[in-house]
């Protein structure tokens, strides 16, 4: 199941993103907003990165204007890999290099058509591994508070 949300900023290439997923029969939640009614994106960023870190989701997906608040926000929760994105290049490598397990996207920065590309590359690159986990392995570390500086 892929987790999905956005704020106002988001909305239209959330939808594009959606309706891509239901043309694809791939599996989702939409965790809102669901109007262009003005709402503040860290509450987004929480219910779509708790549903990933709680192994809810496989992925996630969050979208706002710039894509970088709701990355932000989504990054504050434990074992959560948000990547902003905006070419193709990016998608594919936040998979295969940084095992990013939220793609998130601006909608006042690219279009529904880029969202909708950038989403299939994401959700269809898998992670490469190798000298990467080990790199992940440091973030982890930092993220718990038991990285050692040597
Ligand atoms: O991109 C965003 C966060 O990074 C938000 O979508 C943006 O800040 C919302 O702005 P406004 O309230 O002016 O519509």
């Amino acid at each position: 199941m892929i987790a999905i949300g956005c704020d106002h900023g988001g909305l239209d290439i959330k939808n594009a993103v959606i309706e891509y997923l239901k043309k694809n029969g791939i599996e989702y939640k939409d965790y809102g907003c669901y109007t262009s009614e003005s709402v503040d994106y860290p509450k987004y960023a929480y219910k779509v990165a708790t549903a990933v870190a709680n192994k809810e989701a496989e992925l996630g997906i969050l979208c706002c204007g710039t894509g970088i608040g709701i990355s932000i926000a989504a990054n504050k929760v434990k074992g959560i890999r948000a990547a902003v994105v905006s070419n193709e290049f990016c998608a594919e490598m936040t998979r295969r290099h940084n095992d990013a397990n939220i793609l998130c996207m601006g909608g006042r920065v690219i279009n529904e058509e880029q969202a909708v590309k950038f989403a299939d590359i994401f959700l269809n690159t898998p992670f490469e591994g190798d000298r990467h986990n080990r790199r992940l392995d440091m973030v982890s570390a930092i993220e718990n508070g038991t990285y050692e500086d040597k």
